[in-house]
């Protein structure tokens, strides 16, 4: 009873600031936009802490980055939050650095504290490379399930998180590495790395999501000639054609950059923000909350066929040939 009738208490103070907060920012919206977006933000989410974490799954109550492979750091008076990935050599994504990711965007959701968020890497050299090949190469039936849900969740939690995102690009970032930094609003790279979606490149094919990620930052035309191609921009090459908005000198000044994007928020109110934001992205962020399960039976029977299996092999082997010489 009590939870009840603190939801009603709590919903409605939602609903009376939004409206009240409505005419300052001149936002035109019906009391049926307000439910859409307060079902698309997951509502939860503005509720006291404690409610919020009742009403929750218990697999998000115990919530806190505490994992080796991601450190998580917060700025107690700015607010700001830094997530840095940390497994060397590349910070290839395997499931439990996947699963650090999870529960650091997780936790920072719930972290009324939080006024934003920048995503960065602990490599002297490389953000992240991508998907780890090693999940997809050979796979184990539940493991590989597991490992592609994550990635799901991550891109959710990060794509539609409710504080914004930069992005501190101190290295190369191929593909899923990419799709990271597309997460986030804004992404500042250090100078001669590469970054790109290269999926063709490897005889793999970028799902819809990492495709409309990409199509958020720049135009079709660029990403159609980028994705097919499986282009890898350098980093002028990426501020050229919008893949990046910054260019920082080394990762001490993206992080500084970073701050300064990230600061500009201090003058917007927090919910207006979040409502532009999420309303710009509800249909990728809808699409994949309706389909998560068809895009996980697609990814499983397209890294099953054995043309795939061998695309992997001989792309790894190139990997380690490099390294050889
Ligand atoms: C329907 C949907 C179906 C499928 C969609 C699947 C989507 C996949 C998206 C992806 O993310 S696939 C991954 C794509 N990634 C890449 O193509 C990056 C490959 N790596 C590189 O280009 C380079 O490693 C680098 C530029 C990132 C860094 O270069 P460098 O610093 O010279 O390091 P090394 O190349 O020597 O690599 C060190 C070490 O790490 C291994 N490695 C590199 N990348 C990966 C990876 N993505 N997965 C697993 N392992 C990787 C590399 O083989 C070396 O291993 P050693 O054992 O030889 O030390």
């Amino acid at each position: 009873m009590l939870p009840t009738m603190m939801f009603v208490i709590d919903t409605a103070g939602l609903v009376l600031r939004l409206f009240l907060l409505l005419p300052i920012y001149r936002i035109k919206v019906n009391f049926l936009d307000f439910v859409r977006y307060a079902k698309m933000m997951n509502i939860t989410r503005q509720l006291r802490p404690s409610l919020a974490k009742a009403l929750m799954p218990t697999a998000m109550r115990a919530m806190s980055a505490d994992s080796k492979l991601v450190e998580l750091t917060m700025n107690e008076k700015t607010g700001i939050a830094t997530v840095t990935m940390n497994r060397p050599p590349v910070n290839s994504l395997n499931l439990e650095l996947l699963q650090g990711l999870l529960k650091a965007f997780e936790g920072l959701e719930d972290d009324r504290k939080c006024r934003g968020m920048i995503l960065t890497s602990s490599s002297p050299t490389v953000f992240s490379a991508g998907l780890d090949i090693m999940e997809m190469y050979k796979p184990k039936p539940d493991r590989v399930k597991e490992f592609w849900t994550t990635l799901q969740d991550v891109w959710l939690a990060l794509y539609g998180s409710s504080f914004p995102t930069v992005a501190a690009i101190n290295g190369h970032s191929p593909a899923g590495g990419c799709l990271l930094s597309l997460c986030c609003e804004y992404r500042i790279m250090c100078p001669n790395y590469s970054i790109g979606l290269n999926e063709t490149k490897l005889g793999i094919v970028a799902p819809k999501w990492f495709m409309s990620s990409m199509l958020g930052a720049i135009p079709y035309r660029e990403a159609e000639l980028a994705l097919t191609s499986g282009r890898m921009f350098s980093t002028d090459e990426a501020l050229k054609i919008g893949l990046i908005d910054e260019v920082a000198s080394d990762k001490a000044d993206a992080i500084a950059k970073s701050e300064k994007f990230l600061s500009q928020f201090a003058k917007i109110h927090p919910i207006a923000r979040k409502l532009t934001k999420l309303n710009l992205r509800h249909s990728a962020l809808e699409w994949m909350q309706e389909n998560k399960e068809l895009d996980l039976n697609i990814f499983i029977s397209f890294v099953g066929q054995p043309i795939v299996q061998k695309s992997l092999e001989k792309y790894l082997e190139g990997l380690k040939a490099k390294q050889a010489k």
